[in-house]
């Protein structure tokens, strides 16, 4: 069967530095993959490169056989991949609503503003943030920007959605709101590929989890057998940060 994101031999170098070193692993359709590692491992160069921010130095990426790897950022969005930022990215001075019809608008081009409020109204209560379009953006808690830039995300209506991060800051009770919408995202269909460093949170939501460190991937498997590798203990979870959660 072919993959539905094929990642293949990617490379990227910043300078002298190579973040990302011949890194290769592929998603199926439907998967919720957690990709790990310590701090600067280059997992969010990863993701840069899948959503096309940043130019591979090397490799292809492809998703359902349709080349990625190459295309400008705004090509890989109408493909079907959105991701979230590590630091939330939100147009502060907009209203909710309008932070969400300036990204529906990027994906459909010319629509009614009728049905662009309609679909606009159901992201909102899809990440629950019902009713509250008429909110500065700016006034949002941080769990409710967190939310906002989701519904930002699906707007694209994407077959790949990359979240980086989106769990971090969260407490105990919100994290369990944000890992339920998570897991109900990905029983709607949408394919997932999120950085995570709160390892509840990866164990509930992510059987499968790719490892990096230092540019390289040291793991590839079932989650419960990953984190038992003695060098992923080694490399990511003897760390301090990874202990948390
Ligand atoms: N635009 C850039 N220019 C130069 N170096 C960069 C750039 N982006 C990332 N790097 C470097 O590449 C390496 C990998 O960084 P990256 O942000 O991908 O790691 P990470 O695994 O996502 O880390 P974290 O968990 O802290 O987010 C780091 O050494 C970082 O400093």
């Amino acid at each position: 069967m072919m993959a539905f994101l094929e990642i293949s031999d990617l490379t990227k170098r910043f300078g002298g530095l190579t973040a990302v070193n011949h890194v290769s692993f592929s998603l199926t359709q439907g998967e919720v993959v957690a990709l790990l590692g310590p701090n600067g491992s280059g997992k969010t160069t990863v993701l840069n490169m899948i959503s096309g921010l940043l130019p591979v130095s090397g490799g292809t990426i492809t998703l359902e056989g349709k080349r990625l790897s190459g295309l400008p950022a705004h090509r890989i969005a109408h493909a079907g991949v959105a991701r979230t930022f590590q630091l939330v990215r939100v147009l502060p001075s907009l209203t909710v609503s309008d932070n969400i019809l300036a990204a529906i608008l990027f994906r459909a081009g010319h629509t009614s503003e009728r049905d662009a409020r309609i679909e606009a109204a159901a992201l909102l209560a899809e990440v629950g943030l019902e009713g509250r379009g008429g909110e500065h953006a700016s006034d949002l808690t941080y769990i409710d920007q967190k939310r906002m830039e989701l519904a930002r995300a699906l707007a694209a209506r994407p077959k790949l959605l990359l979240l980086d991060e989106w769990l971090a800051g969260l407490n105990p009770s919100e994290l369990r709101i944000g890992i339920d919408l998570i897991a109900r995202l990905n029983a709607r269909g949408i394919t997932i590929l999120l950085v995570e460093h709160v390892m509840d949170a990866v164990r509930a939501l992510c059987p499968r989890a790719v490892v990096m460190n230092a540019g390289r991937k040291i793991a590839d498997g079932a989650t419960a057998d990953v984190l038992r590798d003695p060098e992923v203990v080694r490399a990511y979870l003897g760390e301090p940060h990874a202990a948390v959660a």
